[in-house]
């Protein structure tokens, strides 16, 4: 992940993710819930440039360079961004002089925003990256992961990339070793679901009865990891588990027909991806993804994308 430290632009890459499995307990006094999630970084992947600055400024926006394939309106531009506050968290953790290390970040998004796919974190784990490399710091992805935690709990698995079991808030991370690619067709919605808001309505669906209950240490679903080492795409299929699919769908009722449309063109499962509203449908084989993309775009209108994982996390390009 080096890059000499004289360089005045780096590119940094990170994947977006689906969780294959995502078990969730009943909210800690801090507001974040325990989760069991096994991950999959996907082939959908985000970039970050990073050149710098001598000001110590810190300024984020779309990249001059490279398209994003995403509605991007909603991408707030300026400190809010995850992008810049992972640049403003690396210099800090490493104690930067804030007056003369500063950085021009500009993004280039393919991950869906407020999808449930992890696109925001991707962005802070390819500013940790590309700003770790223009500073020089010499760090490992490992010590990049653990330092990216507090940025939110899907951070972490965007840099480290593969797949891999999250507990806790989701970035106390073990990976996993997928034997083969899983292909699957992820259905975007042309609207966001917010994280928090998906979380607190799975809070009042199980109060009044409507979900059933989750364990207060969620366990991580060792049918899901042994059909992903196994490679087997129908008992991996038959495994996947979204507790967060309740809630998803209760705020985001069209979802259901779209389910149902792509198990009647041959899905072997659909499922909402995290917190939603995308959808992600299971194949057996990057054929089967590409055939079942096409018929479920033509029946419904939504542009179907064909991806795969296990990909690489967080790096330099
Ligand atoms: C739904 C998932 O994407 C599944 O991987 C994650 O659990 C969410 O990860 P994330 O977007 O990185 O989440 P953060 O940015 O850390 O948190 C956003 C908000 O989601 C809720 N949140 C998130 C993670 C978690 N384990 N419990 C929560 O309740 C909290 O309200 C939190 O304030
Ligand atoms: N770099 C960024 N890209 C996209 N959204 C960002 C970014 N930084 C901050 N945000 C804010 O975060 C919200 C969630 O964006 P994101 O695309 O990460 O959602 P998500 O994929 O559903 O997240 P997750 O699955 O991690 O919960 C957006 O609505 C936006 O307001």
């Amino acid at each position: 992940m080096s890059a000499p430290s004289s360089a005045r632009h780096v590119t940094a890459t990170a994947p977006g993710k689906v969780n294959l499995s995502l078990r969730v307990g009943p909210p800690r006094p801090d507001g974040y819930h325990p989760v069991a999630s096994v991950y999959l970084a996907v082939s959908l992947r985000e970039a970050v440039t990073a050149t710098a600055r001598p000001d110590g400024r810190i300024t984020v926006g779309p990249s001059s360079r490279q398209v994003s394939l995403v509605d991007t309106t909603d991408v707030p531009w300026d400190e809010r961004n995850l992008a810049h506050r992972a640049a403003v968290h690396l210099r800090s953790h490493l104690g930067l002089d804030p007056e003369t290390h500063g950085v021009d970040l500009e993004v280039a998004k393919q991950v869906p925003v407020a999808g449930g796919m992890g696109g925001g974190s991707a962005d802070a784990a390819a500013a940790l990256m590309a700003c770790a490399a223009l500073w020089d710091t010499g760090l490992t992805r490992a010590r990049l992961a653990e330092i990216a935690e507090p940025l939110g709990a899907d951070v972490p698995f965007a840099v480290l990339g593969g797949a891999a079991v999250g507990l806790g808030t989701g970035a106390d991370l073990t990976p996993v070793a997928a034997r083969r690619p899983v292909h699957l067709v992820l259905l975007p919605a042309d609207a966001g679901l917010s994280t928090p808001v998906v979380f607190r309505t799975l809070d009042e669906l199980r109060a009044a009865g409507r979900a059933p209950a989750g364990r207060d240490v969620p366990e991580v679903d060792e049918d899901v990891v042994r059909a992903l080492t196994r490679a087997d795409p129908l008992a991996l299929a038959t495994a996947m588990e979204n507790d967060l699919q309740a809630p998803a769908v209760a705020l985001f009722p069209e979802l259901s027909d779209v389910m149902d449309v792509a198990m009647d063109e041959g899905a072997l499962r659909a499922m909402v991806s995290g917190s939603g509203p995308t959808l992600l449908l299971a194949a057996h084989s990057e054929q089967d993804a590409l055939r079942l993309a096409t018929a479920v775009e033509e029946r419904t209108g939504v542009a179907a994308l064909p991806v795969h994982g296990p990909v690489p996390g967080a790096h330099v390009l």
